[in-house]
């Protein structure tokens, strides 16, 4: 089954909503989600044809019953999505990966026409087009783009990294400073829709930030170009160059740079699961933001809940990719029932249905916890990318306090997914795969580098010289205590001399350093 429609083929004009996008899908990665549902053993409908109705997505769910009867194996299925987890993802980006680092821009023109049927006329994108597409863009949709900028732009200006000196002891000074990186470069995914909102949310914080030069990648449609929307994106955000280039080729031209494709300094952005274990896969040369891959979502629900919005936020983030995770979490039996009844309900009308179907038998669920204790704890060992609370109070402020490994969490039933998504203003750009035990969203902090110095004063320098010696002489280091020792004052001469002859000695006969239980010196400053 091919998700692309046939009549996809023609450039949107970027004026409306992109419907046939939600159809595009690259031959070769639909193949590879096949294997993967078919590894799940989970039908992906009755008939197995995409279009028969499914009698109760209940069947459809990959995982159901209470948190605290979950077998070890689906434990280890929820928890465990790391895409460096899955060796068919890992082989076949690391193929990509080597392809373009050693055939360069052949390897990308040849990519594009294997997995995005892209005949390229050129890999650059040029200025003319993002301008022409800005230009014949509705201007409903500049309105609210020029409002999803300006959020993104007041809510990374306050969480900008700030310059911090601090004096540990009197006369050391230890300074901090946040200096931008030079080039970053922003991949906005293009295969099952178009993504302005990740152009966004990665070229505002960056220039926030004040990094010099920032390039784009997205994937090309059959004609050679990035969706108009992404182009139009790229002129509002003021991009410096644009690249048709998709998926984990695109992430390997950032990283090691190709003739055409400059090299870069931090590679940030979400995307598919090949784009996100490029990144995880090309890390040791170039720097990146974090896993970003396939959505997911967990929605912890107590009995407040209204059980048809559960639904309509899980088919929301299902609706992305085949590959998304969404599970909700229900305090109590009667809740877990309700949700499940709203999918039953919802699901056969979801516009993507095919891919919200093959979503919720892939990593789908609900599930009952006992307690809310239970469902924090779950959401823990789960570290999800979204964390939606349909909650009643006081429980959700205590439960908030509680979590720690969630990308970001939506308090309420009014606070849908989509507005964090597309224009609160916080960043839409979040660990997956577990992940978001370690990493976090992105953020101003990923576009600088900091550079620390340290000053110390000359009586600074007296009053260390004893220690900082007898520290270098216990590791064998009589260099490092000779050049501090220099510093001591005359009234320390003695040992001074002492230290610079006995470091001298040392270094001359290469013995080991041993420590001499010298005596203290008195700090009179
Ligand atoms: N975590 C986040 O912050 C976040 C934010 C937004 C979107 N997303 C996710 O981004 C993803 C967007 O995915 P998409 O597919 O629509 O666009 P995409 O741009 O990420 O992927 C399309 C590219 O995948 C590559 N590809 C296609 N078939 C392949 C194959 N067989 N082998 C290797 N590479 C192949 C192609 O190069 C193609 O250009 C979704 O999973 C969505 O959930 C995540
Ligand atoms: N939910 C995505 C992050 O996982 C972001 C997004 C962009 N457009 C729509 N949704
Ligand atoms: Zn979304």
């Amino acid at each position: 089954m091919r998700e692309r429609d046939t009549t996809s083929g023609t450039r949107d004009s970027g004026l409306g909503t992109r419907d046939d996008d939600a159809r595009f899908v690259s031959a070769g990665v639909d193949a590879d989600l096949h294997a993967a549902d078919a590894e799940s053993g989970v039908p992906l409908s009755s008939d197995g044809s995409p279009e028969s109705r499914v009698p109760s997505p209940e069947s459809r769910l990959r995982f159901t019953g209470r948190v605290d009867s979950l077998g070890a194996e689906d434990r280890r299925r929820l928890t465990d999505r790391s895409t460096s987890s899955d060796d068919a993802v890992r082989a076949r980006t690391a193929e990509i990966v080597q392809r373009v680092r050693r055939d360069g821009d052949a390897a990308l023109v040849a990519l594009a026409r294997e997995l995005d049927r892209a005949t390229l006329p050129s890999i650059e994108v040029p200025r003319e087009e993002w301008r022409a597409a800005l230009e014949g863009m509705d201007a409903g949709l500049r309105r609210a783009m020029e409002r999803t900028i300006r959020n993104i732009s007041t809510v990374h200006a306050a969480f900008r990294p700030k310059a911090t000196e601090v004096e540990p002891e009197r006369g050391i000074v230890v300074g901090r400073r946040p200096d931008p990186l030079k080039r970053v470069g922003v991949y906005a995914p293009g295969g099952r829709a178009a993504y302005p909102s990740s152009v966004f949310m990665g070229v505002v914080p960056a220039r926030v930030a004040g990094v010099e030069q920032i390039v784009l990648c997205s994937p090309p449609s059959e004609d050679g170009l990035p969706s108009s929307v992404v182009l139009a994106a790229a002129a509002l955000a003021e991009v410096d160059r644009v690249f048709a280039l998709g998926g984990a080729g695109a992430i390997a031209a950032m990283a090691y740079g190709t003739a055409t494709v400059p090299r870069v300094d931090r590679i940030v952005g979400p995307g598919n699961a090949y784009v996100a274990e490029a990144k995880l896969q090309v890390a040791g040369v170039c720097a990146i933001d974090s896993p970003a891959g396939p959505s997911e979502l967990l929605v912890l629900a107590d009995h407040t809940a209204d059980p048809a919005l559960v639904a309509r936020e899980m088919i929301a983030q299902a609706e992305h990719d085949p590959m998304t995770a969404v599970v909700c979490v229900a305090i109590g039996d009667e809740t877990a029932e309700q949700v499940t009844a709203a999918l039953t309900e919802q699901v056969p009308d979801a516009e993507r249905r095919a891919i919200v179907e093959r979503a919720l038998a892939g990593q789908g669920g609900v599930l009952v916890a006992q307690t809310y204790d239970e469902a924090v704890a779950f959401a823990n060992e789960y570290a999800p990318e979204h964390l939606l609370l349909t909650i009643g109070e006081p429980e959700i402020s205590m439960v908030l306090a509680r979590l720690r490994n969630a990308g970001t969490v939506f308090l309420g039933e009014t606070s849908s997914v989509a507005y964090g998504d597309y224009m609160t203003g916080a960043n839409h750009v979040l660990p997956t795969g577990g992940l978001a035990r370690s990493y976090s969203g992105l953020s101003t902090l990923d576009f600088v580098r900091w550079t620390t110095y340290q000053r110390v004063s000359p009586r600074a320098a007296d009053r260390l010289a004893y220690d900082v010696g007898r520290l270098a002489d216990a590791e064998g280091l009589p260099g490092h205590a000779a050049a501090a020792r220099a510093w001591l004052k005359p009234k320390h001469a003695h040992m001074k001399r002492h230290a610079l002859n006995s470091a001298a000695k040392r270094i001359r006969n290469a013995e080991p350093s041993v420590e001499r239980g010298a005596e203290s010196v008195e700090d009179n400053s």
